[in-house]
This record gives C-alpha cells, sequence and structure tokens, in this order.
C-alpha cells in the first residue's frame, strides 16, 4: 500500500493523534506481507465444472432513472427487461460526478516501473490456461529466466469490435498501479501489431470456482469461507484505498496462489476514480477498538452508471441503472460468501429475468433442508447485511472495509496475520504444465508469441492503444 494516495494518508494521519492505531493494522499487514513469505513471486518450477459465465457488459443499455422510479413498486422496463421492482427512495439522485482523467505516477518504493524489457519473442508458450470473450491467458516460460507466468493476450481486432479497448486499458492500469498480496502481480505490458499482452504472476492453484468444486458438497466450512471472505475483503479494501471499485468479484475471478492464498484477477470491469479521494478516519463506535480506515471516502465522488457484472452477483442498483458506487462490491461479497457455503447463489432463477426480478424483490433465503450445511447466527446476519438493497444502508456503505470488518462475525479473524494462516485449501504442488483446477482447453497451442513484433508508440496515425502502457514492473523482493 506504499502508494503516492497512502503515502499522503500516511503524512496526514501521522498528524491526527489518535489515527495512528488504525493504520497499525494496515501497515503490519502491508509490511509482513512483503517480508517473511516475500512477495508472491512468479511461479517457477524450481521453487472440471463449468456454469454459465456471462459477463453483462455495455452491450445492455443503461436503464433511465425516470423509468426506475415511476412507481413505489411496480412493472418497469430495465435494460430491456421487464421487471417489478421497488421505489428507490433516492432514486432521482443520479449522481454521476465525473472528473477529468488522470493517470497515476508511480512514486512508490514498491513498485519500480520501467520501459519494457521483454518482447512477444521472450516467451515460450507452454499451455492455454483461460480464454476470455476478447481473448485467451496462456501459461508461457521467459526463455531466458526459465520463470513461468500467466500471459493475458488480448485481440486488438476483437476488441475495436467489441468496443472494448476502454476496458483493456483500465485493466493495465489496475494491474500495474496495484501491489497486494491477494491482487494478482503484473511484471511486463507490451503490445505487437495485432495484441495486447499483460504478463502476469502464474497461479497455479487455478480457479477458486473450480477449486469449490471439489470440496465435498461443492461448499465450505464456515471457517473456511469466513478465511476467504477475510482475504476477498483485505483486497477490495486495497482496491476501495486506491480509487477502484472492482465490480466483478465472483469466484472464477479469484485465484489460488501455489501457497492457497486468493488473488484476484480479471479487472477489465473495474472501474476508476479519478482521482482517488483522501482516505479519512472513522471512530469505533467501542472504545476498545481503534479508529479505522474510511476506505468509502476515497471513490466517494464515484458513481457510474453502466449495466455491468455476472447476472447471479449483479447489484439492485446497477439492474435499476440509477447509479452504483463501491456498495457494489459488498453486495459481491455477500453473494460470493453464500455461494461458499451453499454452492448456488442466492437469487438464482430460471432465466436472467427471474433471477434480476428476485434480486430486487425478494429477501435472501436460507436453505432450511436437512441436508443443508448449518450456518451460524452471525454469520447469516453478515450476509443479510451485505445483501440489502437499499446500497445507502448496506454494510460497508458508511465507511467501506471497515464496517465490513467490525461485524462481530469477523471478530475472530486476525486480520494482521491473514497472510500467514494456513489456507483451507492448498493446491497439489506441479511442475506448472499439469496444473489443477482449470477448465479443459482443448486447443493446440502455435507459437504466435514468438511470431509477433513489439510494437511501440508508432509516429502519426490514429493508434487506438497509444495508452496501453508498455513497462516492465519491478517489485521489492523480486531477486532480479
Ligand atoms: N494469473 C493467472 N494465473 C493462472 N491462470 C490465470 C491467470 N489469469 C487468468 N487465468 C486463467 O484464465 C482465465 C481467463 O482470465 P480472465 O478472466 O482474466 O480473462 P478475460 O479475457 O478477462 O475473461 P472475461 O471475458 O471473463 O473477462 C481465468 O479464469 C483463469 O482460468
Amino acid at each position: 500500500m506504499k502508494t503516492d494516495v497512502f503515502q499522503q494518508f500516511l503524512r496526514r494521519v501521522a498528524s491526527t493523534p489518535n489515527a495512528k492505531a488504525a493504520l497499525d493494522d494496515s501497515l503490519h499487514k502491508s509490511h509482513s506481507t512483503k517480508s517473511t513469505s516475500g512477495h508472491l513471486g512468479p511461479y517457477s518450477p524450481s521453487s472440471a465444472a463449468a456454469r454459465s459465465n456471462t459477463t453483462l457488459g455495455s452491450t445492455m443499455t443503461t436503464a433511465s432513472t425516470a423509468t426506475a422510479t415511476t412507481a413505489n413498486y411496480g412493472h418497469s422496463k430495465i435494460n430491456g427487461l421487464h421487471l417489478n421492482i421497488p421505489k428507490s427512495p433516492n432514486g432521482s439522485a443520479l449522481d454521476l460526478r465525473r472528473v477529468g482523467t488522470f493517470r497515476r505516477t508511480y512514486s512508490s518504493n514498491s513498485i519500480k516501473k520501467k520501459s519494457v524489457e521483454v518482447s512477444p519473442s521472450s516467451f515460450v508458450k507452454i499451455r492455454l490456461l483461460g480464454k476470455g470473450d476478447v481473448g485467451k491467458v496462456y501459461l508461457v516460460r521467459q526463455k531466458d529466466t526459465e520463470r513461468l507466468y500467466a500471459m493475458k493476450v488480448l485481440s486488438k481486432k476483437e476488441m475495436i469490435k467489441r468496443n472494448k479497448i476502454k476496458r483493456a486499458l483500465a485493466e493495465q492500469e489496475i494491474l500495474a498501479t496495484s501491489n497486494h498480496p491477494f491482487i494478482v502481480t503484473l511484471y511486463h505490458s507490451f503490445q505487437s501489431e495485432d495484441y495486447l499482452y499483460l504478463c502476469m504472476e502464474y497461479c497455479m492453484g487455478g480457479e477458486f470456482f473450480r477449486a469449490l468444486q471439489t470440496r465435498p458438497g461443492k461448499h465450505l466450512l464456515e471457517e473456511d469461507a469466513k478465511f476467504y471472505a477475510a482475504e476477498v475483503i483485505a483486497a477490495l479494501e486495497y482496491l476501495h484505498l486506491m480509487g477502484f471499485i472492482y465490480r466483478d468479484l465472483k469466484p472464477e475471478n479469484i485465484l489460488l496462489h501455489q501457497t492457497g492464498h486468493i488473488m484476484l484477477t480479471d479487472f477489465d470491469l473495474s472501474k476508476q476514480s479519478s482521482p482517488a479521494g483522501e482516505p479519512t478516519i472513522v471512530k469505533n463506535a467501542s472504545p476498545s477498538m481503534p479508529p479505522a480506515i474510511d476506505t468509502k471516502s476515497c471513490i466517494a465522488g464515484l458513481r457510474t452508471n453502466s449495466f455491468v457484472g455476472t447476472e447471479e452477483y449483479i447489484a439492485p442498483e446497477v439492474i435499476k441503472g440509477c447509479g452504483h458506487t463501491s456498495a457494489v462490491d459488498w453486495w459481491t461479497l455477500g453473494i460470493l460468501i453464500y455461494e461458499m457455503l451453499f454452492s448456488v447463489t442466492p437469487f438464482k432463477g430460471n432465466n436472467r429475468n427471474q433471477t434480476f426480478e428476485k434480486i430486487l424483490n425478494i429477501e435472501v433465503p436460507f436453505p432450511d433442508h436437512p441436508s443443508a450445511q448449518p450456518v451460524s447466527a452471525l454469520c447469516k446476519s453478515v450476509i443479510r447485511k451485505l445483501l440489502i438493497k437499499d446500497d445507502t444502508v448496506r454494510l460497508g456503505s458508511k465507511a467501506g472495509a471497515s464496517d465490513v470488518k467490525a461485524h462481530p462475525f469477523f471478530k475472530t479473524t486476525n486480520w494482521a496475520l491473514l497472510r500467514h494462516l494456513p489456507p483451507p485449501i492448498i493446491p497439489q504442488q506441479s511442475f506448472g504444465t499439469d496444473a489443477i483446477n482449470f477448465r479443459q482447453m482443448h486447443e493446440s497451442v502455435s507459437l504466435d508469441i514468438e511470431g509477433e513484433e513489439l510494437v511501440l508508440q508508432k509516429p502519426g496515425g490514429k493508434n487506438l492503444f497509444a495508452n496501453f502502457s508498455s513497462v516492465t514492473l519491478h517489485h521489492d523482493g523480486d531477486d532480479d
């Protein structure tokens, strides 16, 4: 968390008498994660169920606020769907505070940004790890270092066709700016004539979603779900502090590092508040608790209106199209905890329309059949509070992550030492090529990475990808 934003924050709170205790937890976390275990660096050889995974995007038009608030509880057409929605008390408050674009400077000690030191021909493809709609992710080996990486290769043609350039730029920006143990590390980004490349840390444990499928009953025990929820909260807290809303939390976007700790990936739906707001301090209700960081204030200026997310994880305010904030991430956390415990999401319907109606109208149903795993009242309470439909009263809506962390469900969570606790699922060690928890990908791997040549800025002409930074990032703890 040694970013310019965070450093400004440190300077400011240093002069605030009560604030130091609030920072200790975060600093401890930040330092401890870098010291003994080191950065979760690139995997080096030395050291299959599927569900519909459609991410909704800009192909659907956003609803007009007027349509969404015509009745207290009535039939409305939103995003092309006919839905019964309750009237939002402040549905008319379409707040699109937008500020000029801003590119972050890299004043941090922990990430050193250099001009790119590799090209497509520096890597050899080993196998296909995953596919998205504009790109593919390959396990690759860097020729000179023998290190393994996950290389996301995005087709410029597809991005132009599907209007996804901005998303790829945002993803690069977020990955290049982030330095957190639970967020996938970016090592290089570059482009060729036809492709953009993101060379990331290889998460050998594969998709968390796949790992869940291998558990008895395809679900986790409450304590184990709490562990993963805590790691996700730590990652979201960091992203919010940096001014990003993640917007696409789901088990498919959580990868497992070889140690079993989680790593969030896939930031193409994330939204940046530019510039990130100033973090502030919130006093805890209980005098025995230290003051905490208000991460909500870092993105308080960001309310966005795009219709994005994944069907079963989408928040009510996104469906209603009346603008959404970082509170969407706390909604998706509620769905994730539920899915980890019960192996289904709470509002799943027979089709998209029915799912959306349930998201908008029904209270979270807890399974009561004899085979359902029993969960504690505190666990139900945190899920219910995260799944409050009104995003202005939802858990996390006041002071962000600090609210969620303070819920009694997490009373036993040692936030400072999360990274040092043994994860419930430890991926079997492999030598990379026989990786587990990945979908079966049937594709012969061509060596076209080697055939592509690096493209830097082309003089003249309109380069739609000119803002895609070609960089090599050096992280503290890397041994080269
Ligand atoms: N760092 C990584 N280590 C290991 N596997 C990865 C890594 N990044 C991505 N993958 C694999 O590739 C898949 C697709 O990655 P990702 O979701 O980032 O691609 P995408 O093109 O953005 O997909 P989408 O269309 O869902 O946004 C992941 O589900 C995962 O299986």
